[in-house]
């Protein structure tokens, strides 16, 4: 989690949906789900700790600093370092970022911030975008800080698969793993993760650090893999030589796949066990590839070849789940789209209709066009039943307004509260006086 500090606020989500009026139909708006996933990720992103902390206030171009995890005594060390994550916010866009500070580190040799301009054109969807990285004194010692994108409400495979177990199955005594991830959903990994070394690989880079604190699922199934480039900034004096570090690459992933499977972190310590484990719960083909991606280096043994054991069956049918999930989120958006479009009617109405100014005119809300948008509004939103008791129509209202926004040809009777006037006008007449009576107003408002 982002945010793992317990006293946070905790939002009821529900809220924003409830009631549901009867003719409420959901279509009309994205699904509880998704806007539940999102509006948590709207949350974390303004969350504070309530415990106080310290940090400065303004760090080289960063404002708005909050630690995203809890300073504890048993910290575990970056490397040889201790570091902390920190959310802040960009004076130049005003967007949030993460950043990285590696506690107490001198930087001795310049060059080695190349690295993470390296890193910084590697703009891939399986890894966390770097940004930048400076050195500073602001926290009064001598830190390295490397900027990356932030991803709100994300949570670690650490903390989603490992944190949550007891000390025994953290330390290496095998059982049935518990909350087994299921294969089709351990492939998907597998693939995500296989893709972002290839990305970084071409580019002649390692990741250096494939370790499930280090990888975040930012959405369902979804991973990326985060804090890269610092290794490669830490270690710049003793560097390993690129090809050597990428065999490492694929000799992490191997211990990742192992540990994912087991529900173990230190699986590979018992690899007969660990191994038997493996061959109860899932197909052979994932014993094959983990076996492969532990064994010795070779030359021909690169991410190219994984990518062909892992084959093109399975390669085609992450690009499926994809599309499918993509088209899924057009629908989604598709009825926003429509919900932005009959905000933008609806201002209209509010700026058009009972405007104090115009109360000692009475003429100019009871003649003319106005006076049809006037009678439009009581027939969209003030329906009465037949015992004189508010109609609340939900479909009604959004069937008014769509046709209403696409000028149908459609008449419509509107009755005045007395019942003195009756007209027939189609909704592309209505249409016409609202935007004139809107022209008018806009004509003598001052513009913001
Ligand atoms: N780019 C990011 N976007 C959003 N949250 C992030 C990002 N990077 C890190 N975090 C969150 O910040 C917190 C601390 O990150 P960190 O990488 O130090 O993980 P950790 O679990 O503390 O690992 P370690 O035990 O190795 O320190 C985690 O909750 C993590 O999910």
């Amino acid at each position: 989690m982002t945010c793992p500090i317990e006293s946070f606020l905790q939002l009821d989500y529900h809220l924003y949906t409830n009631p549901i009026p009867e003719t409420f139909a959901p279509s009309h708006f994205i699904s509880d789900n998704l806007r539940e996933e999102l509006q948590k990720r709207s949350e974390s992103s303004h969350t504070i700790p309530s415990m106080p902390y310290h940090v400065p206030e303004e760090l080289q171009g960063y404002h708005s600093l909050v630690p995203l995890e809890p300073i504890t005594p048993e910290r575990r060390k970056f490397v040889s370092w201790f570091s902390t994550v920190y959310r802040a916010t960009s004076i130049n866009d005003g967007a949030a970022y993460v950043l990285r500070r590696i506690e107490n580190f001198r930087l001795t040799n310049h060059a080695a911030f190349g690295m993470i301009e390296s890193w910084s054109r590697i703009r891939h969807p399986n890894i966390v975008r770097v940004r930048e990285a400076f050195t500073t004194r602001a926290f009064n010692d001598s830190s390295l800080v490397v900027c990356y994108d932030y991803h709100p409400d994300s949570q670690s495979l650490m903390e989603l698969y490992f944190r949550s177990m007891s000390p025994s199955i953290l330390h290496g005594q095998l059982s049935a793993p518990l909350g087994r991830i299921p294969e089709a959903t351990l492939w998907t990994y597998i693939i995500q993760i296989a893709n972002a070394i290839r990305a970084a690989h071409e580019a002649g880079l390692a990741v250096r650090m494939i370790d499930p604190a280090k990888i975040l699922l930012t959405g369902k199934n979804r991973l990326r893999i985060n804090a890269c480039g610092i290794v490669d900034v830490l270690l710049y004096d003793t560097r390993q030589d690129a090809g050597l570090a990428q065999q490492d690459d694929l000799v992490m992933f191997g211990r990742l796949v192992i540990a994912l499977c087991c529900g173990s972190i230190t699986a590979l310590n018992a690899l007969p066990k660990a191994l038997e484990v493996m061959s109860r719960v899932y197909s052979a083909e994932i014993k094959t590839l983990a076996l492969y991606l532990i064994s010795k280096p070779a030359p021909h043994k690169t991410i190219a070849q994984i990518m062909e054991l892992i084959g093109t069956n399975r390669l085609a049918r992450e690009m499926d789940e994809m599309q499918i999930a993509n088209d899924r989120l057009e629908t989604e958006l598709m009825s926003e789209l429509e919900n932005g479009r009959l905000v933008r009617l609806l201002c209209k109405f509010g700026f058009i209709n009972e405007r104090p100014e115009f109360a000692r005119e009475p003429r100019w809300s009871e003649t003319g066009d106005r006076y049809i948008i006037k009678l439009f509004r009581d027939y969209v939103f003030h329906q009465v039943d037949e015992n004189g008791n508010p109609v609340v129509n939900l479909s009604h209202v959004l069937t008014c307004l769509n046709k209403l926004d696409c000028g149908s040809d459609e008449r419509v009777m509107l009755v005045s509260r007395d019942e003195q006037s009756c007209l027939v006008v189609s909704y592309k007449e209505v249409k016409a006086c609202i935007e004139s009576a809107f022209r008018s107003v806009s004509a003598v408002s001052v513009q913001k």
